[in-house]
């Protein structure tokens, strides 16, 4: 079920496919039948494209090789958690116009829950917390300070808003609500699973992932429903044990995760970002002239922005995979 799209200019047409769904930065679409002009019902093509964005604003400047650097890290990481879960990838056979940048993946019911787990609290989380002392209703200890490490991943969940709109955090009870207490427990164990697995090799690499949001899919087949169809699902009613939960969506990328270098960890400050303090450093310099506050679109990046925030991309993905990057072609 992919949600009505509205289609900004943003995410360029594609021959033989559909606009089906833009985000931020990324593209869904759904390749056509050439004969009947039909769409696939059984495949999506997932576009990550070179746009990055800072203080809820995309830049008008993209990042060349971002969207290549985050596919294909992210294919290398559902290699790496097949134990834990299925995912949706089918093929990286990509029309050229997005080689590289793109996967044919297999169209799911996704579940409406936004899956995000914490291993250092930060942003929203420490915003929670230091109101509560909990997060997601979740009691932590006392004392934690921006970028302290958690005892083990926290499931801290949100609702899929509307595009444009935050997510809003919700409960675990609210989650049981929204999937029914199975599948709320299989997707909070296995998004804890994968943020801590994510975290036993990043480290190896002087990598944190300080939190993550995953989406989880179940093939409507196994639901009983046909491929287009696009009916009422009662998550209640499926049993995790019967049917397979999917990862889907991207996994463990810096667009879906914050990345902080393990050497400059230091809790009770901001961290930086592995790949985005460049950006946000001129964003807010007096060199980029711009104000956060105003709530006008950011300026054109200078050259040297862009090229030291495409070149943390490729470090990260070259230190976490140990392949050397090359542009345009899956690894
Ligand atoms: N395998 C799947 N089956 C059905 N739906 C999805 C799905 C729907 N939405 N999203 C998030 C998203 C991914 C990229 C570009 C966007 F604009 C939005 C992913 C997936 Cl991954």
């Amino acid at each position: 079920h992919v949600p009505t799209a509205h289609t900004p200019e943003a995410a360029p047409q594609l021959p033989g496919h559909e606009l089906l769904y833009s985000g931020k930065v990324r593209g869904l679409y759904a390749p056509l039948d050439p004969a009947t002009g039909q769409r696939d019902q059984e495949r999506l093509l997932l576009v990550a494209s070179d746009r990055i964005s800072a203080y809820d604003h995309v830049l008008d400047t993209p990042i060349p090789d971002k969207g290549s650097v985050l596919t294909q890290m992210s294919l290398w990481w559902f290699d790496q958690l097949a134990d834990l879960a299925p995912h949706h990838v089918i093929s990286t056979d990509v029309p050229e116009q997005v080689a590289g940048r793109a996967v044919y993946v297999r169209r799911l019911r996704m579940l409406p829950v936004e899956c995000v787990a914490r291993a250092f609290l930060t942003g929203g989380g420490l915003a929670e917390y230091a109101a509560t002392g909990t997060v997601s209703g979740v009691p932590l200890p006392e004392g934690l300070v921006d970028g302290s490490r958690l005892p083990e991943p926290v499931f801290t969940p949100s609702t899929k808003a509307p595009m444009g709109e935050h997510d809003q955090p919700i409960s675990f009870a609210e989650v049981e609500e929204l999937v029914g207490p199975r599948l709320a427990a299989r997707v909070r164990d296995l998004t804890v699973a994968i943020l801590q697995r994510g975290n036993e090799i990043a480290a190896d690499r002087g990598i944190l992932i300080a939190d993550t949001k995953v989406e989880f899919g179940i093939d409507p087949a196994q639901l009983g429903l046909g491929d287009g169809a696009d009916e009422e699902i009662d998550w209640a009613s499926v049993d995790p044990d019967v049917v397979d939960v999917v990862l889907a969506d991207e996994v463990l990328t810096p667009d879906s995760s914050r990345f902080w270098r393990a050497s400059e960890w230091a809790p009770g400050r901001t961290q930086t970002s592995y790949d985005k303090q460049v950006l946000r450093d001129w964003l807010t310099s007096p060199a980029s002239g711009w104000d956060k506050a105003s709530d006008t679109p950011p300026p054109t990046l200078p050259d040297d922005v862009v090229e030291l925030t495409r070149a943390r991309y490729v470090e990260a993905y070259e230190t976490l995979t140990g392949r050397p990057f090359t542009a345009g072609t899956p690894a």
